[in-house]
């Protein structure tokens, strides 16, 4: 006797295995999932259940064994609301012949709306399947298949079907094959343009770059290159070797086109600079240094007001951090910030504009510290030096110590057997003022100062500023060329067109020549002083160089911040950005120095060499953070502190200062960083007594401290030690701090607070707690 399992009679029979199941035990058959097994009277016993039974009703295409007016009735409406939604859903529905395009054209709502038609054929057929009672049991399989197009029963339909699910498939084919014909369509060809005569080309240009440029495919110059052995894809860049002989493959020329750098105005100004045509004779631009209260103002004072040119005589002077005065018919332009400072941070920005140093050495007081520094600085310049001095009016003067003093910094009077122009004045009362500007007029004329009018003016600014009503004024020394009103100019990293300008008399100007200053406005930003200006053609040129400019400088402004310390040092040679590690020494003694610089040199990590860039002894002053900053250097200070200045421009420049007294921590120190495991080191520091008065139990929080505070103060992010009878009974870290209901940060003495320690809620009346912080320890 055969058997079955309950699955197999419930896809015979097409219901489900539950409703088997059902039957089955309804029969008093013991079965238990659908994997059970009947045998052949019990599979009858069940079959005649169900069939006698409800039909199902998962299955409404099912043939009605009965028929009574009541369903078919229901059915009827059922079937009125299909067809409803079938002739609103598709109109063509139900008509084969046209469900082809229906198909194609109606894709998405195909499924539902064919289910739709299907279902409501089917019902239109259950008449038909009463007729042929035994219709379900031979169609069976074709149900079964119907199933999911809503049971057709009828074979004609289901041959429909098939034929419509064909007709799906020849139109998935049909779409299949259009897009076939599509791709082998003929791309309309491109017809070929003639080549150029010659190709212009910058090196790094890409194949495509170049297809374009002599209008042929990418495809068929990557195809000629490879025929030559140069394999590359349209995107690679070419070198000028490789476009020079595809262009001689083509049989057209070559030509490059050097790209210029709008915003490297040094480069504009050197080439002016260099430019001898047209040269004419310019006036001379003189700094006037000194120490302190030698009469550097009272100078730059008089020479202003008593040597206006005729007819400006009584006109207001003005201001530009320069002036012009006349003397002999000729004219000498004076810097008016006297002082080395503003001399070398000009000459830092890279401004070498004063030809003349004029040093003011008072005849009372002589040589002073900021003498020498001014003789140095001018020096290092390579500026000639005319000696004033002054103050002969007063009654302890005495020039020839003054003189005397100079002849150990290499000024000797000519009287004496040097080159060095002395000259005794007082600038108070006017004295011998003439004869200084003949000298300096002679210095001028030795040293032939000369310009070119005739070309774009390039020049300095001697300063800027923002102005409320005029926006950005620049004082500029034109250095070269002809500066115009209307110049498209770039100023360091601004640009713009010269709106306005007006000389030292506050008198406007069309155009300013050579060792001129003149202030204008028109700029889009204000400049440094110490900044080159440039112009230019083309106003949209000096905006493409400002602009570029501009950035660069906020490039290297952020790259700043990125200065190496020991803290990154390591990352930073792990990145292969160092083989070298830069250091600057500065210690108290000669004898620290050299031990220093010995061991670090000595330091060998992962290849990486230290370099010592700068040793010395003295505190680390400003001039070792420029050096740092520009060389990327550490500083290590041994004994030895930075001037405030110094840690002032550190800070701002980033440069790193480590400062140690004994001699293997600092070696330690390097090395350690240089192998990235220096790690901060901590130091706890205790900021506060505080006595716990109350104590709080609640119930889901613990205990909490109504505390006073007796000394210090305790913080948020404190730890705590608690003390009770003198003896630390926990160390953790507080919970909470309030004060009242408020979350504070901190509290400080002679206030009450109420606290909680994590995890500790054993705190007793009476306890005193010690705050404290960890602090980074500064490294000595
Ligand atoms: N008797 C006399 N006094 C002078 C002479 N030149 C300047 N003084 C005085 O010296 C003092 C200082 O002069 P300044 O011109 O301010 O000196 P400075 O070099 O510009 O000083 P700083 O700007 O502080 O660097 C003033 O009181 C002047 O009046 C001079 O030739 N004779």
């Amino acid at each position: 006797m055969s058997k079955k399992r309950i699955y197999q009679i419930a896809h015979e029979l097409d219901v489900s295995s539950k409703e088997v199941i059902a039957a089955a035990k309804k029969n008093g058959i013991k079965v238990g999932n659908h994997m059970s097994m009947l045998d052949e009277n019990e599979e009858k016993m069940v079959k005649k259940s169900l069939g006698k039974g409800q039909k199902p009703q998962r299955n409404q295409a099912q043939p009605a064994k009965k028929t009574d007016s009541k369903s078919v009735q229901t059915r009827g409406s059922h079937n009125n609301n299909n067809k409803m939604k079938q002739n609103h859903t598709n109109q063509n529905h139900g008509r084969n012949d046209q469900k082809n395009k229906n198909f194609k054209n109606q894709r998405p709502t195909n499924n539902h709306s064919n289910q739709n038609n299907n279902h409501v054929k089917a019902q239109s057929h259950d008449h038909d399947n009463v007729e042929n009672g035994n219709h379900f049991s031979n169609n069976k399989k074709f149900n079964k298949k119907n199933k999911r197009n809503g049971g057709f029963n009828n074979s004609n339909d289901f041959q429909r079907n098939k034929f419509n699910k064909k007709n799906k498939k020849k139109s998935k084919k049909e779409r299949r094959q259009d897009r076939r014909n599509q791709k082998k369509n003929p791309v309309p060809q491109r017809k070929n343009k003639p080549l150029p005569e010659t190709l212009v080309y910058t090196v790094g240009m890409s194949v495509a770059d170049i297809a374009k440029k002599i209008h042929r495919e990418p495809a068929e110059i990557i195809k000629k290159l490879f025929m030559m052995g140069v394999m590359v894809n349209q995107n690679q860049s070419l070198d000028k070797d490789t476009i020079e002989i595809l262009a001689d493959d083509y049989g057209i020329k070559a030509e490059e086109k050097v790209e210029v750098d709008v915003s490297d105005i040094d480069k504009f100004f050197e080439d002016e600079e260099k430019n001898h045509k047209h040269l004419e004779a310019r006036p001379p631009v003189v700094t006037i240094m000194g120490h302190v209260d030698h009469g550097k103002t009272t100078l730059l004072d008089h020479l202003r007001h008593s040597h206006i040119t005729a007819g400006e005589a009584g006109g207001i002077t003005q201001h530009i951090g320069a002036y012009q005065i006349k003397h002999d018919g000729k004219t000498i332009t004076f810097l008016d910030t006297p002082g080395h400072a503003a001399f070398t941070n000009m000459r830092a920005r890279g401004a070498d504009i004063t030809d003349i140093t004029v040093l003011v050495v008072a005849a009372d007081d002589g040589v002073m510290p900021q003498t020498i520094e001014a003789i140095h600085h001018s020096q290092a310049a390579g500026v000639p030096i005319i000696v004033a001095v002054n103050k002969i009016d007063k009654p302890g003067a005495n020039p020839n110590h003054v003189m005397e003093q100079l002849t150990e910094y290499g000024l000797i009077p000519e009287d004496w057997g040097g080159d060095t122009i002395f000259v005794e004045i007082s600038a108070k009362l006017g004295q011998n003022i003439d004869e200084l500007l003949d000298m300096i007029l002679l210095q001028a004329e030795m040293m032939e100062l000369k310009a070119n009018p005739k070309q774009h003016g390039a020049g300095s600014v001697i300063e800027a500023r923002l102005d409320k009503g005029k926006g950005s004024v620049a004082s500029l020394l034109v250095q070269q060329g002809t500066l115009h009103v209307g110049d498209p100019i770039v100023v360091g990293n601004t640009f713009g067109r010269v709106r306005t300008m007006t000389n030292d008399r506050g008198k406007d100007v069309r155009k300013a020549k050579p060792g001129t200053p003149v202030e204008i406005t028109g700029l889009n930003d204000v400049p440094d002083s110490g900044d080159r200006f440039v112009t230019f053609n083309d106003e949209k040129t000096a905006r493409a160089a400002g602009e570029k400019r501009a950035e660069q400088a906020l490039i290297k402004e952020r790259n700043k911040t990125t200065h190496v310390t020991l803290d990154n040092l390591f990352d930073t040679i792990k990145e292969g950005e160092m083989k070298e590690v830069d250091l600057i020494i500065k210690a108290d003694v000669q004898g620290s120095v050299e031990a220093l610089a010995q061991s670090f040199q000595k330091i060998d990590v992962e290849g990486v060499r230290v370099n010592i860039i700068h040793q010395a002894v003295g505190a680390i002053n400003e001039s070792d953070i420029t050096l740092a900053e520009a060389s990327n250097a550490i500083i290590i200070g041994f004994n030895v502190r930075p001037t405030p200045l110094a840690k002032q421009q550190a800070d701002a420049d980033g440069v790193d200062i480590r400062l140690h007294n004994v001699i293997y921590k600092a070696i330690d120190e390097v090395e350690t960083a240089m192998k990235g495991m220096l790690e901060p080191e901590y130091q706890e520091k205790v900021t506060g007594q505080v006595e716990i008065r109350e104590t709080y139990k609640v119930s889901k929080l613990g205990t909490i401290g109504g505390a006073y505070v007796i000394d210090g103060y305790i913080q948020r992010d404190s730890g705590v030690r608690v003390i009770r009878n003198g003896v630390v009974i926990y160390d953790g870290k507080l919970a909470s701090l309030k004060r009242f209901k408020d979350d504070v940060k901190q509290v400080k003495a002679g206030y009450e607070c109420g606290l909680m320690i994590e995890k500790y809620n054993d705190i007793k009346v009476g306890d005193q707690l010690e705050a404290y912080v960890m602090e980074e320890v500064p490294v000595e």
